[in-house]
């Protein structure tokens, strides 16, 4: 599907539903590996450069379930994608964490990693990172690898468009006491209003004071799925993502944002900054 038909849905040119099928369709040829060079290598993943985008968002979802304590049984991450990441800090307050993505082949990728595989990007870095935050050894990193293994209890998949996004069954009755969603809605949704309704739908999965960790683009308006897959992106600035949150009944408790240095900007998108949002259903 060519750029134009998603920018056509992202200025409304097509109802809701056509423009979600469009997006779908976009990501048919989507590839993790290839995903994970443009994004999860440095520049973009430089641990020793103290202004790279990974030690700022490691912190933030460190400081998420340390500082503020974010603690539970079930936690959910939305659109997981190939990345473990954004699950690494969690993994040691949580009994049970569910992964999930829209692609079997991202589906794939997690549960390679999690059967002790070798996956398309070496996450020893990222584990490495995340135990210096923990104040443990780096090496404590097999230790965090098995921890988070053992928590993942599935890899699932899920249409944030769906009313219920995940299968029917999977979360107890009250829901999940933490969603975790990084880079995913502005991704896949054609417009600011669809963007607004899978929110929506994320909260059905949340209980009543559970908590959500937002993580997205800000002024992004497409990316590289694949080398030469432009999947268009809704271009968001802070001010609608604060509207979308208290639109869908999230009260917001944080919202970091890091802007992009000029050298960080690769031609694998034009995303202009970072934001990381924290929020709690009432
Ligand atoms: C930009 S990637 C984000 C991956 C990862 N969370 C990260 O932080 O890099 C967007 C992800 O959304 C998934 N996706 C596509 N359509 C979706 C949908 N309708 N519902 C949920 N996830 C979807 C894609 O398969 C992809 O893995
Ligand atoms: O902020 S990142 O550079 C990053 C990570 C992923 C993405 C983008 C940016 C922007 N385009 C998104 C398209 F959906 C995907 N980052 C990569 C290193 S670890 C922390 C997250």
């Amino acid at each position: 599907m060519g750029e134009e038909q998603g920018m056509k849905g992202s200025h409304g040119g097509e109802s809701g539903m056509e423009g979600v099928a469009a997006m779908e369709a976009c990501y048919q040829g989507f590839n993790p590996a290839a995903y994970l060079q443009y994004n999860y290598t440095a520049p973009r993943a430089d641990f020793h450069r103290r202004d790279s985008i990974v030690p700022w968002k490691l912190s933030c979802l460190h400081k998420a379930f340390t500082e503020e304590g974010l603690r539970g049984e079930v936690l959910v991450d939305v659109g997981s994608g190939p990345t473990l990441y954004q699950v690494m800090s969690a993994c040691e307050h949580f009994d049970r964490i569910i992964l999930s993505d829209f692609l079997e082949v991202n589906r794939n990728e997690l549960l390679k990693w999690l059967q002790g595989g070798e996956g398309s990007l070496d996450w020893t870095p990222y584990l490495q990172h995340v135990c210096e935050l923990e104040g443990r050894s780096p090496t404590a990193w097999r230790e965090k690898a098995e921890r988070l293994r053992s928590v993942v209890t599935d890899v699932l998949p899920v249409d944030v468009h769906q009313p219920h996004p995940l299968p029917p069954g999977t979360l107890p009755h009250s829901g999940a006491d933490c969603l975790v969603s990084s880079f995913c809605l502005e991704s896949v949704s054609p417009d600011l209003a669809s963007f607004t309704r899978a929110l929506g739908h994320l909260s059905r999965l949340l209980r009543r004071g559970g908590h959500l960790l937002l993580i997205g683009a800000l002024g992004e308006s497409f990316y590289l799925g694949a080398p030469g897959l432009r999947i268009p992106v809704v271009s968001l600035e802070e001010s609608q993502v604060c509207s979308s949150l208290r639109v869908c009944g999230y009260n917001l408790l944080r919202l970091s944002v890091y802007h992009l240095p000029p050298d960080m900007k690769l031609g694998v998108d034009d995303v202009t900054g970072v934001f990381f949002a924290e929020a709690r259903k009432p």
